[in-house]
């Protein structure tokens, strides 16, 4: 596996709240993060049907426009009453004309178990594919996943997304209710970026 030597490193996302929680998890390393939205990058289109495939588009397109390693991550929240919806498509459910509204999309896939009568516990998990890629093509790849249910009322007001609804197993706090130190202890992403800091940090 190849190993990350320079020391700047592109996050190659445009949501704030991934990338305070990528900055976080980095810091002990000191890698000099910044990331695609300050470096005013486009957002490729995410034209994959795969985590793996999104985080791939991301963190290429970023490498190749700045000539440094990048790091994407692709994440979403897999309902099993819903066959694994939203998955890769959770930014979208969220998607209005004026912007991304997170209440809106929980309280979508909350009334979808309700209307299908789906038996308590409503069991979901959290997905995070992180892709680090160089500037030749070459990249790599670490998965993530945390188990757990999801809850309604939506609790909490840390996080982002659809932190405030995702209670993990064995948990009394919601994603949404936890301090972002204790959601970097059992996230999906977290997960993700043990496998990563194994494989690519000396
Ligand atoms: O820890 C999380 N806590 C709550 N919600 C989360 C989390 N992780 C992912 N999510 C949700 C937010 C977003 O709606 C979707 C990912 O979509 P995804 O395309 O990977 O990210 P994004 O469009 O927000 O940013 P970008 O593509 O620029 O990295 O899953
Ligand atoms: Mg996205």
């Amino acid at each position: 596996m190849r190993k990350l030597t320079e020391g700047k490193l592109v996050v190659a996302t445009h949501n704030a709240g991934k990338l305070r929680e990528i900055s976080a998890l980095l810091a002990p390393h000191g890698v000099d993060v910044v990331s695609a939205a300050a470096l005013g990058f486009d957002e490729p289109e995410e034209t994959e049907d795969t985590f793996a495939g999104n985080a791939r588009i991301k963190a290429h397109f970023a490498a190749k426009k700045s000539g440094l390693p990048a790091l994407s991550d692709d994440s979403g929240i897999m309902v099993d009453a819903l066959d694994g919806a939203p998955g890769v498509y959770t930014a979208d459910w969220a998607e209005t004309p004026d912007g991304r509204d997170f209440p809106m999309a929980m309280s979508k896939v909350w009334s979808k178990l309700e209307d299908m009568g789906a038996k308590e516990p409503r069991s979901a998990s959290f997905n995070c594919t992180l892709c680090l890629a160089w500037p030749d093509g070459h990249d790599e790849l670490f998965e993530g996943k945390v188990d757990g249910r999801l809850v309604w009322p939506i609790r909490g007001s840390h996080g982002f997304g659809y932190d405030p609804m995702f209670l993990p197993n064995g948990e009394s706090e919601t994603f949404g209710e936890m301090s972002p130190e204790k959601k970097h202890g059992m996230s999906h992403r977290a997960a993700a970026f043990s496998e990563l800091v194994d494989g690519c940090f000396d």
